[in-house]
């Protein structure tokens, strides 16, 4: 069996640390480096044989890897995903932040370099599922408003899950113009409004509520836990493989 050369992007965070044991322990992958910008000063390795790169070139030209699992933040994701497709490896990008602008132009980059790249906002197959039946919803009932609700720790608003929500269910309904939400309550995202909140004790949850005449349409989706998101990733990580464009969301994979 051939196994997949795989790099993760923010190995000392939340998400990446789970990723680093998930691509360790997956007998298909062969965990070649991590990506850290403070490397550690004691050691540079990681789990003892896991070298630690800081900067995106030496990783390529060292550790060789076919994907880059991309977990670090708003700021450093574009950057490190355009570099990791333009150096020809293929990106699975869980952070959220890319603005629907710098995806145009990862697509188009992918596109010329026919390197695969997975822009997964959402790894849960549950939020995927949620997102496509926000779409088929929107359709018969159009006065929606997104609710993200996360752990006191995430820095970026709104999610990357509910941005992604908010435009598949502007596509579906006709109307990726947006610019309709009303000031003030909440953030406009195609059109819907989407409202963050940001306290201790969740970890992730979204909930697209959906008005009618004397009715109530609430679709919701909870991740209790960050294992939630591995099956997804593990999915990705396979799939790039066999992709020679850009896929925005994992709901295009799973059909
Ligand atoms: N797709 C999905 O299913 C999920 C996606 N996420 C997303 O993943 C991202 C990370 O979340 P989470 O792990 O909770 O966040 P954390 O803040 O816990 O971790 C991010 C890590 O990335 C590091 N980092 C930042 N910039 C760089 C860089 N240029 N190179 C290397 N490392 C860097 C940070 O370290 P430092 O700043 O100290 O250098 C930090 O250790 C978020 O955008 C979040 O929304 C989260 C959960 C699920
Ligand atoms: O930061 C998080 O925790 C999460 N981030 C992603 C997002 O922005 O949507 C995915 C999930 O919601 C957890």
């Amino acid at each position: 069996m051939t196994m997949i050369r795989v790099a993760v992007a923010g190995p000392r965070g939340r998400m990446g640390a789970l990723a680093v044991e998930t691509m360790i322990t997956g007998r298909e992958f062969l965990l070649v480096g991590v990506l850290d910008r403070k490397m550690a000063e004691s050691s540079n390795m990681l789990a003892g044989s896991v070298p630690i790169y800081t900067d995106m070139l030496t990783l390529v030209d060292e550790a060789k890897p076919d994907v880059l699992v991309e977990l670090t933040s708003h700021e450093s994701v574009y950057p490190n995903t355009r570099d990791a497709i333009m150096n020809g490896i293929r990106p699975v990008v869980g952070t959220s932040g890319l603005t629907v602008d710098q995806i145009g132009k990862l697509s188009e980059l992918s596109r010329e370099h026919g390197i695969g790249c997975i822009l997964a906002p959402n790894f849960s197959i549950g939020a995927v599922l949620l997102m496509k039946f926000a779409a088929m919803a929107v359709k018969y009932m159009p006065d929606a408003e997104i609710i993200e609700l996360h752990h006191d720790g995430k820095k970026e608003y709104p999610s990357g899950t509910a941005s992604l929500t908010a435009r598949m269910m502007a596509e579906a309904a006709g109307s990726q113009e947006g610019g309709d939400a009303p000031d003030g309550r909440g953030t406009d995202v195609a059109g819907i409004p989407v409202h963050s909140v940001r306290l201790p004790g969740l970890v992730s949850h979204q909930e697209v509520l959906f008005g009618g005449e004397g009715q109530l349409l609430s679709l919701r989706h909870d991740s209790f836990s960050r294992q939630s998101y591995m099956s997804g990733m593990v999915l990705a990580v396979k799939e790039v493989m066999n992709r020679d464009c850009l896929i925005d969301g994992l709901d295009k994979i799973i059909g």
